[in-house]
């Protein structure tokens, strides 16, 4: 019988290096040996990108707090049953930019709706598949790298203002300190490389 794989999100505020270092790990896993699917949220199954597009396009105004919250909730939902679930049980690992922690930061800790409130919605939305190990990039200077990659073109999350995205720091070093074994904080500072490394060594109890 094959082995299930592991679960492995990576996390932090925009302009982190998420986005790099999910296919760096990819392969140096690879390299040990581990057959890797990089996915991303919101998104990473057809339904969910569609819901990707509704999120993070048009007016700030275009969702509430609430509705926001659960459409994030849906697309994992979707994204949990039809990429990450089956690829856990072919014995791969998943290696997901951004996952259930994003909505606990963004909509329950900057968004005003509660850490707690949000883990509720989405315990029904992915039900036991919690991430086996969840890194946290932290950069100072991340927002300055994002805004630097995408000129005036934030999207509908990323351009609210920096009052928001300090929340969604603070938050992130909460879920950090309250889930230990989970939740690693790691220093995204200094060249690609040198964080690929740390990440390995952050996921040192897991490899085979
Ligand atoms: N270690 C690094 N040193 C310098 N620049 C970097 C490093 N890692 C990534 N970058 C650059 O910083 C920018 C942001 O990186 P990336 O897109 O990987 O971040 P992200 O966390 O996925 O961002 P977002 O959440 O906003 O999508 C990109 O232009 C990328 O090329
Ligand atoms: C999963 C998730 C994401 N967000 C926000 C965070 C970012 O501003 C965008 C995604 O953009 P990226 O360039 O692909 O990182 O969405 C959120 O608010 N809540 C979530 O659960």
């Amino acid at each position: 019988m094959t082995s299930r794989g592991r679960f492995i999100s990576l996390e932090g505020g925009e302009g982190v290096g998420k986005s790099t270092q999910v296919k760096a790990l990819a392969a140096a896993l690879e390299a040990r040996g581990i057959s890797c699917l990089v996915t991303r949220e919101p998104g990473g199954s057809p339904g969910a990108e569609a819901i990707r597009e509704l999120l993070l396009q048009g007016e700030e105004t275009r969702w509430g707090a609430q509705a926001e919250a659960l459409l994030f909730a849906a697309a994992r939902a979707d994204h949990v049953e039809k990429t990450i679930r089956p690829a856990l049980e072919q014995g791969r690992w998943v290696l997901s930019d951004r996952f259930v922690d994003s909505s606990l930061a963004y909509q329950g800790g900057a968004g005003g709706l509660g850490i707690e409130t949000v883990r509720s919605i989405n315990a029904f939305a992915i039900g036991e598949h919690f991430p086996d190990r969840t890194l946290i990039l932290m950069l100072d200077e991340g927002r300055d790298r994002a805004m630097e990659r995408d000129r005036d073109a934030s999207d509908r999350i990323g351009g609210r203002p920096s009052e928001y995205h300090h929340k969604v720091e603070t938050a992130f070093r909460l879920i950090a300190a309250e889930e230990p074994n989970r939740v690693r904080l790691i220093d995204a500072s200094g060249s690609p490389d040198e964080v690929t490394q740390r990440l390995v060594a952050a996921l040192g109890d897991l490899l085979p």
